[in-house]
């Protein structure tokens, strides 16, 4: 028997909780305002975009979308940035990963106001994760996994969890938040290098895989009664969709289902909610920016 962790539907409640808020702010006179910059056509970032900007559109949050050219430069990049860290209307600011090669992502994201940075990239934003601080960004990705673990009554407290990947925009801050007072996991991170993968993960109660390989996790790798979440988003190809590709996770979904306690589905798991953070970090920003 297993749970799945209907990632869609929280992320719809926490959207919900975004509308109303959204309202009261505008009958206050402040719109919160998004900005996406996308550099280049990557068809994977250009469905993340436009689910962005119809979020903030549906929520009455003003949003504008940069496309710019795969050949800008990184001073150009940096430019837009610059204006749009100037720019009254805009609260919320996110430079969509990965850039062309050429671009220096870190410059990019140094360049950003830390009070605009509402992905939680930024040097700023990152210190204030690991002191605890609660006036920054926390990243929408992790920040949405330990909202999912809460809506479905998973303690963390003394649990031991697994985080496998170590990146700046998952793995890292994933562990953070676990660890943290209140939270109170023993947080192991595993990533390439690691020794014995599999054995590691069957000590896990919670297993967040944010890797990028299909199904790499499979049933074997899972204690019982495990909770899983998982971050993947992989495109496989698939001649019998339309599209040509589906999506899947980093974890073999119907095998691992079958003996955890609960477990994020791909799509409509984890994805959901990273937009739906998103929309609350804009609200953030903007209601810190205006006092
Ligand atoms: N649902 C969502 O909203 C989001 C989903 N994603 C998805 O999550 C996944 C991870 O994304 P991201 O963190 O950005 O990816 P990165 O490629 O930046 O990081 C992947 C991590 O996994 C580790 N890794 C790679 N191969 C193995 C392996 N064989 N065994 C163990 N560890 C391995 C890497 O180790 P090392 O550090 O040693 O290289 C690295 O730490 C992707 O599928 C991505 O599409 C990402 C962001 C948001
Ligand atoms: N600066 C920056 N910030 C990010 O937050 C960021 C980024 N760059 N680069 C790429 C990753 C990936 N990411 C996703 C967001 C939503 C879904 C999502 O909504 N997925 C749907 C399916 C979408 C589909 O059909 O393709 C789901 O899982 O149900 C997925 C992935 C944000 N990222």
């Amino acid at each position: 028997m297993s749970k799945v962790i209907d990632g869609k539907a929280v992320a719809a409640a926490v959207l919900e909780e975004c509308r109303s808020e959204v309202a009261e702010m505008r009958s206050n006179g402040i719109t919160p305002g998004l900005a996406v910059v996308l550099v280049g056509s990557d068809p994977a970032s250009q469905v993340y975009v436009g689910s962005k900007a119809r979020t903030c559109e549906d929520l009455g949050i003003y949003s504008r979308k940069i496309e710019l050219p795969e050949e800008t430069t990184q001073e150009e990049l940096i430019k837009v940035v610059e204006e749009l860290n100037a720019d009254s209307a805009i609260h919320g600011i996110l430079v969509q990963s990965p850039p062309p090669k050429h671009i220096d992502e870190e410059a990019v994201i140094r360049t950003i106001d830390p009070r605009k940075d509402v992905d939680g990239f930024h040097p700023e934003n990152v210190a204030k994760l690991a002191l605890e601080d609660s006036s920054g960004f926390v990243p929408c990705t992790p920040a949405g996994c330990m909202r999912l673990l809460k809506e479905a009554d998973v303690e963390t407290k003394g649990a031991n969890a697994v985080v496998i990947g170590r990146s700046m925009i998952v793995g890292k801050p994933m562990a953070l938040l676990l660890m943290a007072k209140g939270s109170d996991a023993t947080v192991t991170v595993a990533h390439s290098r690691s020794r014995d993968l599999p054995g590691i993960c069957r000590q896990a109660d919670i297993v967040i895989a944010a890797v990028g390989r299909p199904e790499m996790v499979t049933a074997d790798w899972v204690k019982d009664g495990a909770v899983v979440i998982d971050v993947g988003i992989n495109r496989v190809d698939d001649a019998t969709k339309k599209r040509g590709y589906r999506l899947t996770g980093d974890v073999a979904y119907e095998e691992v289902a079958a003996k955890c306690a609960a477990i994020t589905p791909v799509p409509g798991g984890v994805g959901p909610m990273t937009i739906a953070m998103l929309m609350k970090n804009t609200l953030k920003a903007a209601k810190q920016l205006s006092s």
